[in-house]
């Protein structure tokens, strides 16, 4: 064979392996570590991914510890096929950061998923533009802490209660063994939000407890309801690893089971938007606003749609026509559900375990509320109790409910003086539960140089609440001031359970209301006593959340 074609034919194979390489391998960012194996895979990071959840039933953590290995924390991942890295930021003070200061340079990401599948209308499915500003506007004031004082508190009090009754039932059938009460927390969470969002009532904790006092199953409105909102959390599992995120999605609204659910939660919404409306026609008679009136979310922004309508003299609208507003209500409910209840099963883990946390924070709780009978709901709301805070503060470190939150960057930059082009998913750890691998100040950004100067030059990992960050203490959420007393200190920590920054939680004062609510009654009403090793693991199961295993109590009257 003639020379030039030999050496045309190996040009021609070289050129064919390095475009396939380039078309269907992982193209690692330069100088960021990464896994070199994955590397030289198509399917990249998800064989190791899927090992490691096949072993521990979580991913984020365990995987984000490559960190320590590399000695860097940033490093990449290989998510999904045919798609740029992951980059992973396993230092909490610059993903704090990238979340409030760096607004201009990363977004939210809406890689397709199960928000964009499910309420694709919702504020958390869409990038930060005008239309997500306007949007956001109208369910600000839903937030507002004199709304959630006047409306929501009352609801989430009775759900609280309902809970505490329900213990109380198990409690007289356990005869001291340890009971499972995962699915109590599930149940009262989504009691809690939905008469929060809504105004009405689900009592799911109430048909649980006729079910343990009678011993008979029973179905509820409220039982079908749950399971339609359970089905999303196990959706958030179709996406991990797939192939064709959007072939998923496809397959997935053709499931029969999705089109059931679906339709069990549209036909609810319609419903409830309807009878609201309805309520409101005859209410808003010209005279007041009609504030007074607000039961709920839904309330106060169906209310002031259909006054803002009566006002401009147009015809009242439709509200069940308005996508905006059903995925807005439905966020509400899925996104205030899990991460509770998460929350709450983690909370009951960390007391068992930590006898002498549980005693002090219950006797920091009765020093408070003094009397044989638990608080109203306005003396438990408006009385601060720093223990408490400290404790709500510590259990959202360890519990690491939402492991990751996902910006994506709008423009090229640099993280820790790395190249990040635009377009790239940058994934920032939520929780301060170990030291990340230090790196030189000259590599932050400017930024983040600049707040560590205001707060005093000291870096978070020196201080001493940031020590034997594996162990669970309240205590490390205290510092003197110059009195030389004890006050509780919400920032002795990065806290990036809540994510943070314009895309931060819209419900955390929401959440916080709620946690301090269902803490205090519980606490209060009984002690949680030791379980047994082989009921009181803190593995984890990784779906949209972080869920404890076992969430097993034993309780005594407190
Ligand atoms: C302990 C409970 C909760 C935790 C740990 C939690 C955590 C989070 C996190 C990490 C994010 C992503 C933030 C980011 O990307 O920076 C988020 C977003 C969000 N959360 Fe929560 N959350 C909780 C409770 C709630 C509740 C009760 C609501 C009720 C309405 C809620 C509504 C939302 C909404 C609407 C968003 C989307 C915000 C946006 O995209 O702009 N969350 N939450």
């Amino acid at each position: 064979m003639e020379l030039p074609f030999v050496i045309g034919g190996i040009f021609a194979v070289f050129l064919l392996r390095t475009l396939f390489k380039r078309l269907f391998y992982p193209q690692p960012l330069p100088g960021i570590p990464y896994d070199k194996e994955s590397a030289g895979r198509i399917t990249g990071d998800l064989p190791s991914i899927a090992s490691t959840y096949k072993e521990l039933t979580e991913f984020t953590f365990p995987i984000g510890r490559r960190s320590l290995k590399y000695g860097s924390p940033i490093h990449q991942l290989f998510m999904n096929p045919f798609s740029k890295p992951y980059v992973m930021i396993d230092d909490p003070r610059e993903a704090a950061d990238v979340l409030l200061r760096r607004n201009k340079e990363f977004d939210k990401s809406v890689a397709a998923g199960v928000w964009q599948t499910f309420i694709p209308y919702s504020t958390i499915a869409q990038r930060t533009t005008p239309e997500w500003k306007s949007q956001r506007k109208t369910w600000q004031d839903s937030m507002n802490p004199d709304f959630l004082r006047r409306v929501v508190a009352k609801h989430i009090y009775t759900a609280a209660k309902d809970l505490t009754k329900l213990w109380e039932a198990r409690n007289l059938k356990s005869n001291g063994q340890p009971v499972d009460v995962s699915s109590d927390f599930s149940y009262a969470a989504l009691d809690a939000i939905w008469t929060a969002t809504f105004g009405e009532q689900l009592d799911l904790a109430k048909a649980q407890m006729q079910m343990v006092e009678t011993g008979k199953k029973i179905k509820t409105r409220g039982l079908d309801m749950h399971s339609t909102v359970q089905y999303i959390n196990e959706l958030a599992n179709a996406w991990r690893g797939a192939l064709w995120p959007a072939w998923t999605r496809w397959r997935m609204m053709r499931n029969p089971n999705y089109i059931k659910y679906m339709e069990v939660k549209d036909k609810e919404i319609d419903r409830i938007l309807l009878d609201a409306s309805a309520r409101f026609q005859k209410l808003l008679d010209g005279t007041s606003d009609g504030e007074e009136h607000d039961t709920c979310a839904m309330d106060l922004i169906l209310r002031r749609s259909m006054l803002a309508a009566q006002k401009a003299g147009k015809p009242i609208p439709d509200p069940t026509k308005d996508q905006r507003m059903r995925d807005e209500l439905l966020l509400f409910i899925y996104a205030g559900h899990d991460t509770t209840s998460t929350t709450l099963q983690w909370f009951v883990k960390y007391m068992t375990n930590n006898q002498e946390a549980q005693t002090k924070l219950r006797n920091a709780l009765k020093a408070a509320f003094p009397g044989d009978s638990l608080p109203e709901v306005e003396d438990l709301i408006s009385t601060d109790v720093p223990y408490l805070n400290a404790t709500i503060e510590e259990t959202l470190r360890c519990s690491g409910t939402a492991a990751r939150t996902i910006r994506t960057s709008t423009t090229d930059t640099e993280v820790f003086g790395h190249k990040i082009p635009a377009g790239t998913e940058v994934a920032l750890v939520t929780t301060s539960q170990w030291h990340p691998p230090q790196v030189s100040e000259d590599v932050r950004s400017p930024s983040s140089r600049a707040a560590l100067e205001k707060s005093g030059g000291i870096h978070w990992t020196s201080k001493p609440a940031a020590q034997n960050l594996d162990q669970f203490a309240p205590e490390r959420w205290f510092r003197l001031d110059e009195e030389g007393n004890e006050v509780f200190d919400s920032g002795a920590l990065f806290q990036n359970a809540f994510g943070g920054g314009t895309r931060g939680c819209f419900g955390r004062r929401l959440a916080m209301m709620e946690l301090r609510i269902m803490i205090t009654l519980t606490t209060m009403s009984f002690k949680f006593l030791p379980v047994p090793p082989e009921l009181n693991s803190f593995q984890a199961t990784e779906q949209l959340l972080r869920t404890p295993r076992q969430c097993y109590l034993r309780l005594e009257a407190a």
